[in-house]
C-alpha cells in the first residue's frame, strides 16, 4: 500500500465541476477518458500526490447513475494503489470483507482495480488500483 491513488467524486457535468478544480484552485487536468463498458466519461485532476477523479454518467445505466439518483453529487470511493489487485482480493475475502469480483476489472488510465463493498468497509466504498 503505498498511497490514496485518487478519491472519486461523483458528478452530474464534469464540465461544469471543473469551474472549480481548474477555474479556481488552478489544479492541472491530466486525462479524459471514457469508459463505454461502465458508462463513465473520467477527468483526473492532479492534486500533489493523489488525484481526484470526476465521474460523469454517459447514460442511464452507468455504474454511478444508481448513486446519483440515491445520493446526489458527491464523494462516491477512496482507491488506494496496491501493488497486486488480486492478492488483495484474496485478503480481503479471509479477512471478511467483500470484494465486488473475484477477480481484478480494467480501470481508466491501464489500471486494474477491485472494489469492496462500502456495507464491509465502515459504509466507504473502496477501490484498490494497480498500475500496470
Ligand atoms: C473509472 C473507472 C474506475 C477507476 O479506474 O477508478 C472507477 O472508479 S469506476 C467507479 C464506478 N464504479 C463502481 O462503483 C463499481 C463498483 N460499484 C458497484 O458495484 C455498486 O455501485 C455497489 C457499490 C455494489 C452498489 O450498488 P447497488 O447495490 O446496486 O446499489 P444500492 O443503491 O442498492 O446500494 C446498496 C447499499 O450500498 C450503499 N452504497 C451504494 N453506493 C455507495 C457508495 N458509493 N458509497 C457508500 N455507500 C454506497 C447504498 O446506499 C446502499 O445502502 P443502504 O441505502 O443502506 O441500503
Ligand atoms: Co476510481
Amino acid at each position: 500500500m503505498k498511497k490514496i491513488d485518487h478519491i472519486g467524486i461523483a458528478v452530474k457535468s464534469i464540465d461544469k465541476a471543473l469551474n472549480l478544480y481548474k477555474n479556481l484552485l488552478e489544479l492541472e487536468v491530466t486525462g479524459e477518458e471514457v469508459l463505454e463498458d461502465r458508462g463513465l466519461r473520467v477527468v483526473f485532476v492532479q492534486v500533489g500526490e493523489t488525484r481526484i477523479e470526476l465521474l460523469e454518467p454517459l447514460n442511464e445505466n452507468s455504474e454511478i447513475s444508481g448513486f446519483l439518483a440515491k445520493r446526489g453529487e458527491g464523494i462516491h470511493h477512496i482507491a488506494y494503489a496496491v501493488d497486486n489487485v488480486q492478492e488483495m482480493i484474496n485478503k480481503s475475502k479471509e479477512l471478511g470483507i467483500k470484494p465486488l469480483s473475484d477477480e481484478p476489472k480494467d480501470g481508466a488510465h491501464n489500471t486494474k482495480v477491485a472494489f469492496l463493498h462500502p456495507k464491509t468497509t465502515n459504509g466507504v466504498l473502496t477501490e484498490l488500483v494497480e498500475h500496470r
